[in-house]
């Protein structure tokens, strides 16, 4: 490897940045070319990933390799430079729809089991369950967390605000959790004091020894939590919850993030939606069980399930479930116009970008009749929902953040080699009976932790190594060090988990240099306020924090700073010496897709990838001396600001500039600095034809671009489009596409 042209992977994903990405790479290629630094691709789509699971089902012509195993071993290379762009963690819904789209395709590879009985059938339950939820994220980032909004897109939100909902005083939106009986609350934690290597086991009421994760390997200095979150507790939270929202009237919204705790939140969403709907459930438990009816995966299913049925027995069904609602509180809806509620998927309200749009827009969230109103944010889980009642309460004092004037609160998150709960989920367990739970040193039989449980409840291992922690601590100090903010650490010492953490944060600091550092620890809640009273004053805080609200932080405060988090610059610098640069901190924006498909207008924002492409680029210049790449980045970076200042980021609107016309200024822009250079006179002059051609005919382009807009258009397949479709589509305009051709010759 060491042999070849520095390289760059660039990840291709799903849905909307897919899209953008098809769009990108020409222009990248032109680009990177003539420096001598080739761009390979890797597709870690969520098709690519199930194909890859199947080949004994596949035509040699069908297979693909295993690109995300691969990627995850080249996260181990100093050399390796990775652009990953948001990719589906897919619900069982969307799972599903991409099998069948699939099979469509002429791929033979088998449905999801329902109930797995046979080891066939539990071989590919397995197989699937390996493409299910957060599954890349976790391989590929062997590294920690730096995200944070650039200058350049700091000052063009102080420029151009976007809209902030009001908040009152008088506003009736809230944050429930539960105060007992969670995960928070019956927490264990310890420091390892050696090597071991644990199993996870559960002796139940009656003596018996179920082994539910036969080993995990345990390295000195490493933390472990052992927590559950009690199925009665739960049910009782429900139940209390929404018949207060019924009685006070007001809306009932669910906020978890199933996709990404893949094993724990399903479960926790479908006990929402079978108390919801109690009565309907207990009248015909046993036809749904018939059925397969499985709420964790949505209301969904149980409306595709009962799809079978006569319609007479289809209709008493609904009619049941529609009598709920007499005595049930009003729902929060995803789409009102379709009568789509918060129940209805578990991937379609993901709490770190839905609690934020909620705050953003004065605390509301849309009801069935298509109005905004309050509502009852419920998110069982206490650890972390916390911090959400905290900055709800100091709106509703301060009136909404204003975006021209507020600080920025960059993030250092934990979260490398599957930190905390990213490791969790082939450690989470629902409990097949009552007993102990118990963590046991395989070798001495010593219990370290134990938890007694009920039948029902979520048990779950995490765990933390000691190597990602000192790696941690020591990027937020080098954070401190290059940009002048104080960094807070958002940790709670009542917490046993994060207790543990804040020994090893204050004995990680005293090896670093922190003279003249404003480096302090706080429980979440203080923290939150802390960074608040800064924010609020135009003051820059920068939050260290652990994967969770890694993953809340960085859509909240970019939501509020900059309209939404796919401006974040997002870097992982991986611990073997090589980079992951992610773009932004959103997802993949499946009503970006409809709109295109629709009506050929792609509102997705390519910035983020812009700005990964830029610091990927720095990064090769640093290690391999390319100069070459150093005076890409460097006139990357300045396109990029150009961009921003003449505005010409993409519209929301069908027939204004949208992702396509905004990847031409940036390419028009990009050249422009390059033939402006004085380093580099072969470069320059290069792009100085490129950047001629653009110019003369920005016009006709931006034309090209534009006229193509209003009409559907066909691009064979959601989860597996066609790519030479796509390609047509993404890439309409003649004049632009051989000015990057002729670029590259
Ligand atoms: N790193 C990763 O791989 C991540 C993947 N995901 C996955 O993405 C999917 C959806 O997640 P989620 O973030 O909740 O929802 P969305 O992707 O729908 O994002 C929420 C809203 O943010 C706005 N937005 C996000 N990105 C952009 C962009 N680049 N340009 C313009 N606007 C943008 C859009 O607002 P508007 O509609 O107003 O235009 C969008 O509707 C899920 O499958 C999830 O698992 C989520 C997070 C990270
Ligand atoms: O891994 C995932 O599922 C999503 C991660 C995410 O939302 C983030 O990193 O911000
Ligand atoms: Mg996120």
């Amino acid at each position: 490897m060491t042999s070849r042209d520095p390289f760059i992977i660039y990840t291709l994903t799903d849905e909307a940045p897919l899209l953008a990405t098809r769009a990108f790479l020409p222009i990248v290629r032109a680009f990177t070319k003539p420096a001598g630094i080739e761009v390979t691709t890797s597709d870690i789509s969520l098709a690519a990933r199930i194909l890859a699971e199947f080949p004994d089902y596949l035509t040699d012509e069908q297979r693909v390799p295993d690109n995300l195993g691969e990627l995850g071993r080249l996260t181990q290379l100093p050399e390796t430079n990775i652009i990953k762009l948001p990719n589906i963690s897919a619900s069982v819904p969307q799972l599903v729809a991409a099998i069948k789209e699939l099979q469509g395709q002429g791929y033979d590879i088998p449905d999801l089991p329902q109930d797995a009985k046979t080891d066939e059938e539990k071989d590919i339950r397995d197989r699937y369950a390996r493409c299910l939820g957060s599954s890349v994220n976790p391989v590929l980032r062997e590294g920690n967390s730096d995200r944070r909004a650039p200058r350049a897109v700091k000052e063009y939100a102080r420029r151009h605000p976007h809209s902030m909902g009001e908040w009152s005083m008088a506003s009736r939106t809230h944050v429930a959790h539960m105060r007992h009986g969670d995960f928070y609350h019956g927490e264990k934690s310890m420091t390892l004091d050696r090597a071991r290597d644990v199993k996870m086991d559960l002796v139940t009421g009656e003596g018996k020894l179920i082994v539910l994760k036969p080993k995990v390997e345990l390295g000195e200095g490493d933390v472990i939590d052992s927590m559950f979150m009690s199925k009665k507790a739960l049910l009782e939270f429900y139940e209390e919850q929404m018949e207060d929202a019924r009685k006070t009237g007001v809306m009932l919204s669910l906020h978890v993030k199933a996709t990404m705790m893949k094993v724990s939140h399903p479960i926790v969403f479908g006990h929402a939606v079978r108390i919801f709907y109690k009565d309907a459930f207990e009248k015909h438990q046993e036809l749904f069980d018939e059925l397969g009816v499985n709420v964790n995966n949505g209301l969904g299913d149980l409306y595709d399930k009962i799809e079978s049925l006569p319609s007479s027995q289809r209709d008493e069904i609904i009619e049941d479930l529609h009598r709920c609602h007499e005595h049930r509180p009003e729902l929060a809806m995803v789409d009102s116009s379709r009568g789509i509620s918060n129940f209805h998927s578990p991937s379609d309200v993901i709490v770190d970008a839905s609690m934020p749009a909620m705050i953003r827009s004065g605390g509301k969230m849309y009801g069935a009749d298509g109005r905004t109103k309050d509502t009852k944010a419920v998110m069982p889980e206490s650890t972390f929902a916390r911090i959400y009642q905290e900055i709800i309460n100091f709106c509703k004092t301060n009136g909404a953040f204003d975006p021209t004037t507020m600080g920025t609160v960059p993030n250092v998150g934990l979260m490398a080699q599957k930190a905390e709960e990213y490791g969790s989920h082939d450690k989470t367990f629902e409990i097949p009976e009552a007993g102990d739970a118990n963590i046991v040193d395989i070798e001495t039989g010593e219990v370290l932790l134990t938890q007694h449980v009920e039948a029902g409840d979520i048990w779950r291992m995490c765990t933390v190594k000691d190597a990602p922690i000192r790696d941690w601590v020591k990027l937020a100090v080098t954070r401190a060090r290059d940009s002048g903010m104080p960094v807070l650490f958002w940790l709670d010492p009542y917490r046993p988990h994060e207790n543990e953490l804040i020994k090893k944060v204050q004995q990680c600091l005293k090896e670093h240099d922190t003279e003249g550092l404003d480096i302090q620890i706080m429980s979440q809640v203080r923290s939150m306020r802390y960074t608040l009273e800064r924010l609020i004053r135009g003051l820059d805080t920068i939050a260290a924090t652990g994967n969770i609200l890694r993953d809340y932080l960085t859509d909240l405060f970019p939501i509020l700073e900059l309209g939404t988090s796919a401006k974040m610059l997002s870097i992982v610098p991986l611990m073997a010496g090589g980079g992951l640069y992610e773009t932004g901190a959103g997802g993949s924006a499946p009503k970006h897709v409809k709109q295109l498909v629709e009506e050929n207008h792609l509102r997705w924002d390519s910035l983020g990838e812009f700005l990964a492409l830029a610091v990927s680029l720095e990064d090769m210049g640093r290690k391999s001396g390319n100069t070459r790449a150093r005076i890409l980045a460097e006139s990357l970076d300045a396109a990029t600001g150009k961009l921003l200042e003449n505005n010409k980021n993409p519209s929301r609107k069908t027939g204004e500039l949208d992702n396509r016309g905004s990847q031409f200024y940036l390419a028009l822009y990009w050249a422009q600095e390059l033939a402006e250079q004085s380093e580099d006179s072969g470069l320059r002059e290069h792009f100085a034809a490129l950047a001629k051609k653009l110019a003369d005919n920005e016009d006709t382009i931006v034309k090209e671009l534009a006229e193509v807009q209003g009409q559907a258009v066909e691009i064979g397949g959601y989860y597996a489009p066609d790519l030479d479709k796509l390609d047509a589509v993404m890439r309409p305009s003649k004049t632009f596409n051989e000015a990057l051709a002729a670029a590259q010759e």
